[in-house]
């Protein structure tokens, strides 16, 4: 499959991107226009930009900004994209909150993470295939942000093993959340469409249980880590067919570490 993102965050809004290589028979909904002179560019570029690190090496400070490539048709893909991004935003504090009222924590708890965001949608499109226990639209995986709220159409294929939250929490919650496994299954028939929306917190963010939610009787059960550097070291596994595993939040389980 393949898919673009595009990247909202509390009022501004980041950039297209490239789909991850664990997207198997799905197509571009959009794509960035080739070519273009620089005027041409700028004028499709769209909004504040998203600002993540550079590189994926811890000490290396150096900050990169994401910004949206808005392509001229549809129109009215624009206007669209940002007042649904918009929604989305007010639907994911609202669900952050009850999350936190969940734990047993002020609804407000874990807002301050996600005042410079670094969110982002995607558009998917998953062509109809014939033979589809042949393909798959997008491989086993977990989402690693805080939440992700899917819109799609009435075609279906999305399959869950669990629960519906992000990884993020998982960790904030020392496990009282647990991340979901899911994939995409294509149809034989019938194409399908489908919007996530990623609901990330500041690049700067660091991720770690919450205090109020570890004692000497359950103790963190994970190490802290940078939002920023998770994403950049994911994006680089995903795109560039490197040697190495993709990250994944059990790297930062110290009760894996402890047994190795
Ligand atoms: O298209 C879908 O239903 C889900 C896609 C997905 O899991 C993802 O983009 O992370
Ligand atoms: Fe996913």
């Amino acid at each position: 499959m393949q898919g673009v993102g595009i990247l909202p965050g509390d009022q501004p809004w980041g950039a297209f991107g490239e789909a991850p290589k664990d997207r198997g028979c799905v197509e571009e909904v959009l794509c960035a226009e080739p070519g273009g002179d620089e005027e041409g560019q700028k004028e499709r570029q769209g909004g504040e930009p998203t600002i993540i690190p550079t590189s994926h090496e811890p000490d290396d400070k150096e900050l990169t900004e994401w910004i949206n490539q808005w392509p001229h048709y549809p129109p009215e893909l624009r206007e669209a994209c940002q007042e649904y991004a918009q929604e989305m935003v007010k639907l994911a504090y609202k669900l952050m909150e009850l999350v936190a009222l969940s734990l047993g924590l002020p609804g407000d708890k874990l807002y301050g993470f996600f005042k410079d965001q670094t969110s982002f949608i995607r558009l998917n499109h998953y062509p109809p295939c014939p033979v589809p226990h042949l393909a798959l639209g997008v491989g086993r995986h977990k989402d690693a942000g805080a939440l992700t709220i899917l819109a799609q159409d009435d075609v279906g294929g999305l399959e869950v093993k669990r629960k519906i939250d992000g990884e993020w929490i998982r960790v904030w919650s020392n496990d009282k959340y647990e991340s979901v496994d899911h994939r995409v299954m294509v149809n034989s028939k019938r194409e399908r469409f489908s919007i996530p929306f990623f609901f990330n917190p500041a690049h700067y963010t660091l991720v770690k249980p919450l205090e109020e939610l570890t004692n000497e009787q359950n103790p963190a059960k994970y190490r802290e880590y940078s939002w920023g550097k998770f994403i950049t070291t994911k994006k680089r596994s995903n795109f560039q067919k490197l040697n190495v595993e993709n990250i994944q939040i059990y790297h930062f389980d110290m009760t894996i570490y402890e047994v190795q």
